[in-house]
């Protein structure tokens, strides 16, 4: 197993507290320390938590590197057992345990949050780590980055409608947003303003009323990527495109938040292959990860640090070019520059 992997470090720990199993798992600090999102999620079993581990800290790697930012790639799993009841008191010992960790590792793996914690539970690890982001506001933090990551997803959509259909505009393009969550939510109210005809979905149905309420035509989850559409917005889970569900996109461009979107690199290929514009989901996603790090390492005021999200719209019309020119995809041209960046 270790002979596969391409990471620095990766710590395992039973949490003395807790008795959960937890990663932390640094790629690569080439660019500068590790930097990456703890997840707090149930798993079959210890291994599916370090494989997660594995795959997300390289992926912050690549994001890290095509935003440009001089910092490198690291997540930290906790590994949940499937049926464990997560009291306040077991939430507590587990970051407590996973702050140790990071503590021990004396600022050469910087967190934030990542699916299950929020901007509170960074003010447990904050007591024994050198540094964390994204603390409440109140405690001197930015606080949740799914605003700044909204932001960065138009700011690529914006950049891939006017490559795939010559206008930035989408005004009258249908597009279809998969997950109306913190990010998703945002995406669709701001293309809703732009005047596109939106079509929306989630698993939970709750948010269906929210939708009909907004004037938001509903499908259902799976049949999210058949419906008719100009443009498609994964903003829920991982794993969206693979062999079985590329023939069943509609939309000519594919942009959204949602991590790790293909079930392997070479799907990237088959959706070229039908003609499809896909924007790698870590240069589109990167807007958090830029915002958090402009304002809370570089001091950065929030309008500054806003224009620098706004500048992966840039780096989409570069990539989108550049895969035009060799007629790779948009994935490889992404996956040199990060190379290039790292090498230099
Ligand atoms: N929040 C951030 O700053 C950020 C940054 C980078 C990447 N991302 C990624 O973007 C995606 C969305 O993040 P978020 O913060 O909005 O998460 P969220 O949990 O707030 O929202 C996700 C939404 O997707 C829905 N959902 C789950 N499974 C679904 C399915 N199969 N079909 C349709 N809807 C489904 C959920 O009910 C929820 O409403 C995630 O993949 C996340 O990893 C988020």
């Amino acid at each position: 197993m270790l002979e596969q992997w391409e990471h620095e470090d990766v710590v395992m720990r039973r949490g003395r507290r807790s008795g959960v199993a937890m990663v932390v798992a640094t790629h690569s600090r080439a660019l500068g320390p590790a930097v990456g999102g703890c997840r707090l999620w149930r798993y079959p079993d210890w291994r599916a938590g370090l494989a997660d581990a594995l795959r997300l800290s390289k992926a912050m790697t690549v994001k890290c590197a095509v935003a440009g930012l001089p910092f490198g790639g690291g997540k930290s799993v906790v590994a949940l057992p499937p049926d464990t009841e997560l009291t306040p008191l077991l939430r507590q010992a587990v970051l407590e345990d996973l702050g140790e960790i990071i503590g021990d590792l004396d600022g050469g793996y910087l967190p934030g949050p990542d699916v299950g914690t929020g901007p509170e539970d960074m003010l447990v690890l904050a007591r024994h780590a050198r540094k964390v982001f994204c603390k409440p506001e109140s405690h001197g933090g930015t606080g949740s980055s799914s605003g700044p990551t909204a932001v960065g997803v138009l700011a690529a959509l914006r950049a891939g409608a006017r490559d795939v259909f010559g206008t930035a505009s989408v005004a009258g393009r249908r597009v279809t947003v998969s997950g109306l969550g913190a990010v998703g939510g945002r995406i669709a109210a701001a293309l809703a303003a732009g005047g596109a005809e939106l079509t929306v979905s989630d698993v939970d149905i709750r948010k269906r009323a929210e939708a009909t309420a907004a004037g938001w035509a509903w499908v259902e989850p799976d049949e999210a990527l058949r419906v008719p559409a100009d443009i498609l917005v994964p903003a829920a889970v991982g794993g969206v495109f693979g062999e079985g569900t590329v023939e069943d996109v509609t939309a000519a461009l594919v942009v959204g938040p949602a991590n790790n979107q293909l079930t392997d690199d070479s799907v990237a290929g088959l959706l070229a292959g039908r003609g499809i514009v896909w924007v790698p989901d870590f240069v589109a996603s990167a807007g958090g990860v830029v915002y958090t790090l402009s304002r809370e390492f570089d001091g950065l005021d929030h309008d500054a640090a806003t224009r620098r999200v706004e500048g992966i719209g840039d780096t989409v019309t570069t990539l989108l070019a550049s895969a035009r020119a060799s007629g790779d995809t948009p994935l490889h041209e992404a996956m040199a520059l990060a190379r290039r960046r790292i090498a230099a």
